[in-house]
């Protein structure tokens, strides 16, 4: 079977600073890539080529079909949470997670959408505008996705995933990456945070930590 994703012969340069050069690599299903490295180092730029929404790396990306720079892939079929948690501050939770279905072409009973919002944690905030809501509930709005049962979706791209959340949802978090992966599904994450599970492939990036 192919690699799900494979990257090859990447090179980046910013300001001129070396990121990362001659960087090749291959994720399959059912594991999980951890890009780790310092601040700087280029998580975040790798993760956006690997999308597609970079137009500053050099290389090769083939995601069952090659993946030009600046070539989005097709979102249908993955999740990529960025850094900064993607949620719309005038609309509520529930808006932003049906928004974010109809960018994926899908329209999920409203119960759906309401169980991963309390499977996150916003019982209650349902329906309260997201600038009312603190930083941790921001990211939860934005980690309701992976609670959605789309089965088209086998890849997640989260970027600091664990930004802003308390011991508990960090917890919940991790459980659900590794049931994900367990599932088959593919995960490329960039974190400080350390996880600890079989399926794991650390990826280092830059100057050693
Ligand atoms: N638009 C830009 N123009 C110029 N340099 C940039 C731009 N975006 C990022 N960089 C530089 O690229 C380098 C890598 O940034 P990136 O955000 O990929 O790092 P990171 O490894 O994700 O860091 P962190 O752990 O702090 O999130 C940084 O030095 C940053 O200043």
């Amino acid at each position: 079977m192919p690699e799900l994703l494979k990257a090859a012969d990447l090179f980046c340069e910013r300001d001129e600073r070396i990121l990362f050069a001659d960087l090749s690599f291959a994720v399959d299903q059912g594991e999980i890539l951890h890009i780790q490295g310092a601040n700087g180092a280029g998580k975040t730029t790798l993760l956006r080529r690997l999308v597609g929404l970079s137009w500053v790396v050099e290389g090769n990306v083939t995601w069952h079909a090659p993946v030009a720079d600046g070539d989005a892939l097709d979102g249908n079929r993955f999740w990529y949470l960025a850094h900064r948690p993607a949620v719309t501050l005038l609309q509520t939770p529930l808006e932003n997670l049906a928004f974010a279905m109809a960018l994926h072409n899908q329209v999920l009973a409203p119960e759906a959408l309401w169980q991963a919002l309390s499977t996150v944690g916003l019982r209650g905030y349902e329906d309260v505008p997201a600038h009312s809501l603190s930083a941790g509930q921001q990211r939860r709005v934005s980690l309701a996705r992976l609670y959605l049962d789309l089965p088209e979706v086998r890849l997640w791209l989260l970027d600091e995933p664990f930004t802003a959340l308390d011991a508990s949802a960090v917890n919940q978090l991790e459980q659900r990456i590794v049931s994900f992966a367990e599932q088959g599904g593919t995960v490329i994450m960039t974190s400080h945070h350390g996880l600890h599970h079989a399926a794991v492939r650390p990826l280092h990036i830059g100057a050693p930590l």
